[in-house]
């Protein structure tokens, strides 16, 4: 089985308008509301690639409830626990020369409700694959991530795509994969980053920090893939980028696809970026077609 994991979900409010005017009252041209949170994108786009996962994770109030209805309806498995505040609202505002992004603040996580969500976490399986995404809520220690890994059996696969402190401790549960992108390897080592020879240096440090695998997905401009075995560049298709919230996500979701079917890591690694842009190509996360439209354009070569 498939799980994935959102600490913090979100009602992501999408809105598009011509130009923003800071300071002004602006009127939106179109506007549109998705269940959100990284972890659970990745179920939906596993979903889109015929793989059924169940989500996990926190949820509350009326946007809890949108949420919950949403993946219902998609046909996407949940078993949340519930929290007693809303869930936050996260907007995402497209103009012309900008996508610009405000998020919410987490509801506050009992240390009930936390117990709860790791009890249901410590009957995943041997051979199960849990992918945990996004920010840690403030309520939370930030070495949950890794305080998971410790609880669980050690032949599950875990992938983690957070970044700053919960990467850094993640790292320590010595997880099978973990996706930053380049921006969040400078963050880590409060450097700046100017060539990829140095996105590899940092990347493979990260190795040594723990990881198995990590990818480090740099926009428009490829993704790179450092394991133990060498250092691997995927390069990514070309088209216009339409909306690019959850393209991080359609890359882990279509790696983790790849993950299920056994394929090669190289394998993996094209589906997760066909993926990737795939949904950057397009208004919502992609769809199986669009992905495999794209595959052919993902050249992966090892350096
Ligand atoms: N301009 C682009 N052209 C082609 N593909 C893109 C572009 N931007 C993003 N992608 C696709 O999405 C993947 C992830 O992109 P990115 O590095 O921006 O991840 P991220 O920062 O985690 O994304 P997110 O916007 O979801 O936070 C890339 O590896 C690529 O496949
Ligand atoms: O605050 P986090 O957890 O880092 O990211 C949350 C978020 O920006 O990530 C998804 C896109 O990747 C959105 O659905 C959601 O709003």
């Amino acid at each position: 089985m498939i799980y994935t994991l959102t600490l913090n979900p979100s009602v992501d409010l999408i809105v598009s308008l011509e130009r923003f005017v800071e300071g002004r009252v602006n009127l939106s041209e179109s506007e549109y509301k998705l269940p959100g949170g990284k972890g659970i994108n990745v179920s939906q786009v596993l979903k889109n690639l015929g793989h059924e996962s169940r989500a996990l994770g926190f949820v509350g109030g009326f946007t809890g409830r949108f949420i919950t209805d949403e993946l219902d309806r998609r046909e996407v498995e949940t078993d949340f626990v519930e929290v007693e505040g809303d869930t936050r609202i996260n907007i995402k505002m497209k103009d012309q020369r900008f996508e610009s992004e405000v998020n919410g603040n987490s509801p506050a996580i009992p240390q009930e409700r936390l117990e709860e969500l790791l009890r249901k976490l410590r009957e995943l399986k041997k051979d199960d694959l849990l992918i945990m995404s996004g920010s840690v809520p403030k309520t939370l220690p930030a070495d949950i991530y890794r305080q998971i890994l410790e609880g669980i059996d050690n032949d599950i696969r875990v992938v983690i795509d957070t970044k700053g402190a919960a990467l850094e401790e993640a790292l320590k549960g010595k997880p099978y994969l973990v996706k930053p992108n380049n921006h969040e390897l400078e963050d880590i080592f409060g450097v700046r980053i100017e060539t990829q020879e140095e996105i590899v240096r940092y990347g493979r440090k990260l190795l040594e920090m723990g990881a198995e695998n990590v990818v480090v997905s740099m926009a428009g401009d490829g993704a790179l893939l450092i394991n133990h075995q060498g250092t691997y560049f995927g390069s990514v298709p070309k088209g216009e980028v339409v909306n690019s919230v959850g393209a991080g996500d359609s890359l882990v979701g279509g790696f983790a696809s790849g993950m299920a079917e056994g394929l090669s890591i190289t394998e993996c690694f094209r589906r997760g970026i066909a993926s990737g842009s795939a949904s950057a190509f397009s208004e919502n996360l992609c769809t199986k077609m669009e992905v495999e439209e794209l595959m052919e354009q993902v050249r992966v070569e090892k350096l």
